[in-house]
């Protein structure tokens, strides 16, 4: 499974010219307002026509100004999810999970109706309408619609950005089981990192209209260079790990590809693939092994390199084995500890910094 986009259009003021490969799974747009998602978003979907470029989804064309191959928004089998779920406020739940088969002239189909009905959790939802359902719930049914659709692509545009963060966290694993299990790719819009660092296996990131980072999400968000244009605020690694232990105390233990982590427990079982994000501004580094400290993870690293920002921070990439961790220092303390690529010293996180949210199921591609 692959999706192969290029988007080139011109608006006035601004080109647009987008090109990216990804493999299967979840490709997550990022970009700040006005980057040019929503162009190509819009241009996947057939709603933009633009003046060159190609969408290939698993090698069934979509569009491609080349061979001048166009096939119409309804033909293009996409199921969209949007940010306000769109549901039809007249119909039930089960009504409006039916619609997108309906929609695209599939016959009915009872038993993938449950078998989304169970992924998304929606069986006791089914009977009730829009109106008597929480914004979560509303997201769940319009991904459920979607799914049902029988699409070879998935767009979801910011499908999270209307949640508070308790329903965000609430849908979060509803996405993560749909990206294990429903074999669909999916092209998703966000400008939230966390969101991204949870569900992402390929991270395109743009600007003005340009794509200025892609590749896979362990690789981009670990790049120190990368990080001018994800945001400083944003940086941060994503490693994969395994549970290993939970503890009396309630904390778990994950290990990694050398050392282990401790974190405050994880709801899942021992021997479980996890992905954890590590916050660059969350990591502290010492020469010496930190003794009579209360942070739980001290954990041995190498210095890769060193990059000067414009203002007072540093960004610093660790290895600790096969992983790749980012600790934002100041400049001050960077000069002070002598901070150069090769130089082994203590990168120290602790347990609690690292949010609930910040960990989830490893991507099962
Ligand atoms: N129909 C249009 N006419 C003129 N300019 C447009 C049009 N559509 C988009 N643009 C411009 O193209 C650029 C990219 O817009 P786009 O909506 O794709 O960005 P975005 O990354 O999706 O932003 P947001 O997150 O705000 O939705 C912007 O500068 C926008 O003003």
């Amino acid at each position: 499974m692959s999706i192969d986009i290029a988007v080139r259009h011109r608006f006035p003021g601004i080109e647009i010219d987008v090109a990216f490969t990804a493999p299967q799974g979840v490709t997550a747009l990022f970009g700040r307002s006005g980057a040019g998602k929503t162009t190509v978003v819009n241009a996947v979907a057939g709603l933009l026509r633009p003046s060159f470029g190609r969408a290939v989804i698993d090698g069934r064309i979509l569009f491609d100004t080349e061979s001048r191959t166009w096939l119409p928004p309804h033909k293009r089998r996409i199921g969209y999810v949007f940010q306000d779920g769109r549901l039809f406020p007249h119909m039930t739940v089960r009504q409006n999970l039916l619609y997108g088969r309906w929609f695209a002239k599939l016959p009915k189909d009872e038993a993938g109706l449950r078998h989304i009905v169970d992924l998304l959790g929606l069986g006791e939802l089914l009977s009730r309408r829009p109106g008597a359902l929480s914004g979560g719930e509303k997201q769940r049914v319009a991904i459920g619609r979607a799914l049902l659709s029988g699409p070879s692509l998935l767009l979801m545009d910011e499908p999270l950005a209307a949640l508070d963060e308790t329903r965000k966290e609430e849908i979060l694993p509803y996405l993560e089981r749909i990206r294990d299990e429903a074999q669909v790719p999916i092209l998703y819009v966000s400008h939230s990192m966390p969101e991204i660092a949870r569900l992402a296996t390929t991270l395109v990131a743009l600007r003005d209209g340009r794509v200025v980072r892609s590749g896979p999400v362990e690789t981009v968000t670990a790049d120190p260079d990368a990080v001018t244009d994800l945001g400083v605020r944003d940086a941060g690694s994503v490693l994969t790990g395994i549970v290993s232990a939970h503890h009396p105390d309630a904390l778990s233990e994950i290990r990694l590809s050398k050392g282990s982590l401790f974190l405050p427990r994880i709801q899942a079982p021992v021997g479980t693939s996890v992905r954890i994000r590590i916050e660059a501004q969350d990591v502290m580094l010492a020469l010496d092994k930190p003794d009579r400290i209360s942070a739980l993870n001290i954990l041995p690293v190498d210095v890769v390199a060193v990059r000067q920002g414009a203002g007072p921070g540093v960004m610093v990439q660790l290895a600790l084995g096969d992983d790749r961790i980012l600790a934002r220092v100041t400049r001050r303390s960077a000069d002070g500890l002598g901070l150069r690529s090769g130089l082994a010293c203590y990168a120290v996180v602790k347990s609690v910094s690292v949010a609930r949210g910040n960990v989830g199921p490893s991507p099962a591609v």
